[in-house]
């Protein structure tokens, strides 16, 4: 289905009708950035994120998706990750592993998830140094511009406080700058601990995807999008994501969108 792509300076803007319109576009989207990365790296490299975006992946693994992509080549990371156990409700690799990683032929080995016995601080340094490895020897590439990890797409959901990842507003973990991967014990929303990627890791991705749905998170798209009277100690985490060469592409439903200045949306 024809939908309007919009350039605008906080990235690219895909408004969908329906759900269905924005999972459709979304799995789409991945399987060329797949394409492209595999017939130019050999791999593809991606890091997931948990939440209602999952739901959204479903279609990877129905036709033509789970024949034509090249899944033994993919990488799988997680940009956030709660601090249980793999099997607890609560897991975005257990959401993950359920709603696809189990129906796709992705190799066991190729699945990066954190260690669940560790402590946050622990699994954060654990996760940091793995991924360190795999970016010494290229599989993940390297930004150009500083020593980060560069994923070919680093998957983003966002809350209704304009949270991405487990970067929560007002929170001093915005404020790191010198690890790739952190954690926190505080988090505002259940459960308290977490281990998260920093946003220089997210922004020396090659592409971004943020993909937000519901009209409860359509002030927070705004703020992230295209709000000129937020302040620099309010900005939100959202807003923070600026690939520094990367795309960043913003994957909206109708309701999300209502809120945006000068976007034609159905209301
Ligand atoms: O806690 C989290 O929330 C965000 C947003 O989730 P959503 O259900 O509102 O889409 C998610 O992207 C993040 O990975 C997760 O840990």
């Amino acid at each position: 289905m024809a939908f309007p792509r919009v350039q605008t300076s906080r990235g690219e803007l895909r408004i969908h009708e329906s759900l269905d319109d924005l999972s459709t576009d979304l799995v789409e989207y991945i399987s060329e950035l797949s394409d492209a990365s595999v017939k130019e790296r050999g791999v593809f490299t991606i890091a997931l994120s948990g939440g209602s975006l999952i739901g959204l992946l479903g279609k990877l693994s129905e036709a033509p998706y789970n024949k034509t992509i090249d899944w033994v080549k993919w990488y799988i990371f997680w940009t956030d990750e709660r601090v249980v156990a793999k099997s607890h409700p609560d897991s975005n690799y257990k959401l993950a592993k359920d709603g696809l990683l189990t129906k796709v032929p992705v190799i066991p080995s190729h699945v990066h998830s954190i260690n669940d016995s560790l402590s946050a601080e622990d699994a954060a340094s654990e996760y940091e140094f793995g991924i360190r490895q795999l970016v010494k020897t290229r599989l993940i590439s390297v930004s150009d511009i500083n020593d980060c990890p560069k994923f070919d797409l680093i998957l983003l959901g966002m809350g209704p406080d304009g949270h991405v990842a487990s970067l929560f507003p007002d929170h001093s973990v915005l404020g790191v700058k010198d690890e790739w991967v952190t954690f926190i014990t505080d988090c505002p929303k259940p459960p308290p601990e977490r281990i998260t990627f920093t946003l220089p890791v997210i922004n020396s991705a090659s592409n971004v995807a943020v993909v937000v749905t519901g009209g409860q998170k359509a002030e927070a798209v705004r703020q992230a999008i295209n709000a000129a009277d937020v302040g620099p100690n309010s900005v939100l985490p959202a807003r923070m994501v600026e690939p520094t060469t990367g795309k960043l592409v913003w994957f909206l439903d109708q309701q999300a969108a209502l809120k945006l200045d000068g976007v034609a949306v159905s209301k």
